[in-house]
């Protein structure tokens, strides 16, 4: 396939399609950088799975020496925000890269980058996310608590479950629960989700997240952030590199401003789904980074 063959990633139109639709860059990186059309890419990269190989815990997760370069040099030439599922201190010691833009707990904390201030639940003019969390959080941390504490109750008997509590959500991870005890792990969540009251519940890879029920995603702080750092002009493009079906979120609203998605998948989805938003298709974090770092060759 060459650059001129490609179908246009900004087409009106953008329903998910089977993975293997997507054009894989492996093959195709020039198709990859004629598709950017001379304008400066404005990088966003999710974390887990994207930047670092999924592992069997959060914590146990490994950023290399080689991937941070391949960050950090990115970022030298191009705006570049992580825009992750985790709690932005969390993923911002992960990535440990202190210049970039982060945006954590699925876009509810933004912190900009370089002389951008750290904004706690709410970017000032994503107005109807200010509204709903004014005078709401004391509620909401109130909700996460007795989310945490029906979760502990369902799950605490089962063999390698994990909740994660974080500011803006809880997860119940199955990855290390056996499969025979599955079926008692999503009783348990059953059980949970009956009261739900001012939370939505997300799926993850190997991961359910129960989330303030407000009208907020990745793909919505994307859309801000650009906004934010003065880079959703003609010149720019955004570029977003994901692995998960948070990361649809991103994907859907990128055709709206012609952008790119790129989704990170191999042949093992972990739980993720078979179809894709994305445009383009890179099979790990080493893809990953080796297109960052075509992207400043
Ligand atoms: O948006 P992301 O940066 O991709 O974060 C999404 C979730 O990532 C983490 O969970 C995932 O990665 C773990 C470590 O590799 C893995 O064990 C788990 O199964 C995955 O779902 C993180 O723990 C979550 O809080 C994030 O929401």
């Amino acid at each position: 396939m060459t650059a001129s063959s490609l179908r246009s990633p900004q087409a009106p139109k953008n329903q998910a399609k089977p993975i293997e639709q997507l054009i894989p860059i492996l093959d195709e990186t020039a198709s990859f950088l004629a598709a950017l059309k001379g304008r400066t890419p404005v990088v966003f990269l999710d974390f887990d799975g994207t930047l670092a190989p999924i592992a069997e815990r959060p914590e146990a997760v490994v950023f290399s020496a080689a991937r941070r370069e391949a960050v950090r040099k990115l970022a030298g030439k191009l705006p570049v925000a992580i825009v992750s599922g985790r709690d932005r201190a969390d993923v911002e010691k992960q990535v440990g890269l202190p210049g970039l833009t982060y945006a954590g707990g699925h876009g509810f904390d933004i912190r900009l980058a370089p002389s951008g201030s750290a904004s706690e639940v709410a970017p000032d003019d994503a107005d109807p996310l200010a509204a709903e969390l004014d005078g709401g959080l004391a509620g909401l941390v109130e909700r996460l608590d007795a989310m945490e504490a029906a979760l502990h109750a369902g799950l605490d008997g089962i063999a390698g479950a994990l909740i994660e509590r974080k500011r803006f959500s809880v997860a119940a991870h199955d990855r290390m629960v056996a499969p025979a005890d599955r079926p008692a792990f999503a009783a348990a969540l059953e059980a949970a989700r009956r009261d739900l009251r001012g939370l939505r519940e997300k799926a993850g890879k190997r991961l359910v997240e129960f989330l303030p029920d407000i009208d907020w995603d990745k793909g919505k702080a994307v859309l801000h952030l650009r906004r934010a750092l003065g880079v959703d002009g003609e010149g720019y493009v955004a570029v977003f590199f994901g692995d998960d079906l948070t990361d649809e979120d991103a994907f859907r609203v990128l055709p709206e401003i012609d952008g790119i998605g790129v989704l990170v998948a191999g042949a093992d989805e972990d739980g993720r789904g078979r179809t894709s938003h994305a445009f383009f298709r890179v099979a790990d974090p080493d893809g990953v980074c080796r297109l960052l770092n075509d992207m400043v060759a």
